[in-house]
């Protein structure tokens, strides 16, 4: 029977989470521990016997990063890896850079909650959690899907909200729903799909 594996994972934790800053299209690196949780979930999948045929990153070094040493860790360091800015973080806009508590403190937290995980309010400046679907869901059904639907083993190593628009489609999530619903840094989801691509099982590797 083919299996269709598709493995998605939140880059490890970055120097602006770190700080507690917005990142969105901002290029931080990871921090130690942020390459410690990249290599955690190499090595738990590497455990599980899982290794891939394809992976895909964003335009940005710390999902970059992150997938490197996950394959690292698997022992696949020279697998082919497409790096496409669909995938990228959602554009936190003019938020970029700002301290989130500080926001909150100037904003309210109610609206940064808001901003932060709503489906369809946009940071000023910045994408909606809705907008991020608009490119990432059409990149995935046009480039990951068909893939994965063909037996091909898939790495998708991004970030919180550009997988939170994929992991909302997967699992059914509506814009009630969403806001609840968050990723950690460094741990994988391992979806495995049905013929008709909805999700036949996932499990999340927590560390
Ligand atoms: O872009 C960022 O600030 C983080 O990677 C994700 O931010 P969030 O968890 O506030 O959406």
């Amino acid at each position: 029977m083919t299996e269709r594996l598709l493995v998605l994972t939140r880059h490890g934790e970055s120097e602006w989470n770190l700080k507690n800053l917005f990142t969105g299209w901002k290029d931080p690196g990871l921090t130690p521990k942020g390459v410690d949780e990249a290599r955690r979930a190499g090595r738990q999948l590497k455990a599980l016997g899982i290794g891939f045929d394809i992976a895909f990153t964003s335009a940005l070094g710390r999902a970059q990063h992150t997938c490197e040493l996950m394959l690292e860790e698997i022992g696949q360091p020279n697998l082919a890896t497409i790096k496409d800015w669909r995938l990228n973080e959602r554009d936190y806009g003019d938020l970029s850079g700002l301290n989130k508590a500080e926001t909150a403190e100037k904003y309210g937290a109610e609206q940064v909650h808001i901003w932060r995980r709503s489906y369809d309010v946009p940071p000023p400046a910045g994408e909606s959690l809705k907008d991020t679907v608009a490119r990432v869901l059409p990149y995935y059904v046009g480039e990951i899907l068909p893939r994965a639907m063909r037996g091909e083993r898939v790495l998708v190593a991004a970030h919180g909200n550009s997988l939170r628009a994929l992991v909302m489609v997967l699992d059914g999530l509506d814009a009630e729903t969403i806001p609840s619903m968050e990723l950690k840094t460094g741990v994988p989801l391992v979806y495995r799909l049905n013929a008709d691509t909805t999700v036949a099982t996932k499990q999340i590797l927590e560390g």
